[in-house]
């Protein structure tokens, strides 16, 4: 199969590029770079070392070259403009939030500008792998979530669909730095970073706030999350907690529940009492959840990569599962040192 990946400099870029290199179903892979079209990949990346010969190529190349599968990791509304000349002849998975909604209105919410191509809203499958693997083998347009709402929603829905958990979700994510893209800013520099720590875009000032909830309201069930996101001085990694309110909880049957909806789920990681770390599961596509029950509360701890399940790990679970391949092909289950 052939694959393509848009924003191929770029640190989901970049990393989907190392990815699918070794994935055994892909045999041809098109990196497709704006600012370096023409450069060897490798000089793009040294850390590939030569495997992937060949150079970045400009996006008017791309449908010469037939891709099977496309991965846009470019910004928001960028890599809209292309998606009508590969409806129908590629599989699209869009790292971006383009997709992630299923309204114009909640997109413009949340982003605060007008949507570039509604047309699409709607077609897309939001794809986050646990809960819509279904859905996800017969879309050709595949919205991968943000790294915020994955690591937050995988401890969470299980329990607002069994109605354990109800009301006031109160949730502190903390995000390394690479969340934040390869672009230069200077809240990115090291120095601003290093020894430091601070919440940014608290509630609904942060756009995932809607992402989260509006998922959450799927369920059917009643909550009202207060959502606070956090830079810590982290390259790659996310931990969130979410306090909930319980209507009767012990632990045996929160980890009957867990054990239900992800005891077959190969990156979920049901850890209970043991709460997660993020150097435990850096590399892998891994999702680590973990709690403590504090009388008529629950902790819910969640650790991810946020490049890898946050980003291009479950892009690459998504091609797997849209695709038939094994789930895990060409992904960790385990961390790296
Ligand atoms: N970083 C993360 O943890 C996560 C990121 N995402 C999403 O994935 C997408 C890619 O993110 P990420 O890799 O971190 O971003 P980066 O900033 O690292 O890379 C984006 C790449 O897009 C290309 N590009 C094309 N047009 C533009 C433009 N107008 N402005 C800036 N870049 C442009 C550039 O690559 P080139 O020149 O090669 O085309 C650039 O390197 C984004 O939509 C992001 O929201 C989602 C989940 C997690
Ligand atoms: C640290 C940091 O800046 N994180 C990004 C979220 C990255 C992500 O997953 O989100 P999207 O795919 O929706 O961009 C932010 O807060 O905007």
């Amino acid at each position: 199969m052939k694959a393509a990946v848009l924003g191929a400099s770029g640190y989901t870029g970049m990393l989907l590029l190392r990815l699918l290199s070794s994935h055994k179903n892909i045999e041809s892979l098109i990196a497709v770079s704006t600012t370096k079209t023409g450069e060897t990949i490798e000089s793009g990346d040294p850390g590939l070392f030569g495997n992937i010969p060949g150079r970045y190529i400009g996006i008017d190349e791309l449908e010469s070259a037939e891709p099977d599968v496309i991965f846009s990791a470019l910004p928001h509304l960028a890599s809209l403009p292309f998606y009508k000349g590969f409806i129908g002849k590629a599989v699209i998975i869009d790292l971006s939030a383009d997709l992630r909604y299923e309204t114009k209105e909640g997109f413009e919410k949340a982003y605060g500008t007008e949507h570039a191509a509604p047309e699409f809203i709607g077609k897309a499958v939001f794809g986050l792998s646990e809960w819509y693997r279904d859905k996800v083998k017969t879309h050709d347009l595949i919205a991968n979530p943000g790294c915020y709402p994955t690591c937050t929603l995988l401890p969470l829905l299980p329990l607002l669909k069994e109605g354990i958990v109800e009301g006031d979700l109160t949730t502190t994510a903390l995000s390394g730095i690479s969340g934040a893209g390869k672009k230069a800013a200077i809240n990115n520099l090291f120095v601003e970073r290093s020894e430091n720590c601070n919440a940014y875009n608290p509630g609904k000032k942060h756009r995932h706030q809607s992402e989260i909830q509006k998922e959450l309201d799927y369920t059917g069930v009643k909550s009202n999350l207060l959502f606070t996101p956090h830079l810590v001085p982290l390259r790659r990694g996310m931990f969130v907690t979410t306090t909930a309110y319980h209507n009767g909880l012990n632990h045996e049957q929160l980890k009957n529940v867990y054990s239900e909806y992800y005891g077959k789920d190969p990156f979920i990681k049901i850890n209970g009492s043991s709460i997660p770390e993020t150097s435990h599961l850096w590399g892998s596509n891994r999702c680590d959840i973990g709690w403590e029950i504090c009388d008529d509360r629950v902790l819910l701890f969640s650790a991810i990569d946020n490049l890898m399940k946050g980003a291009s790990g479950q892009a690459i679970q998504n091609m797997n599962i849209r695709f038939g391949f094994d789930e895990t092909t060409g992904l960790r289950t385990w961390g790296d040192l």
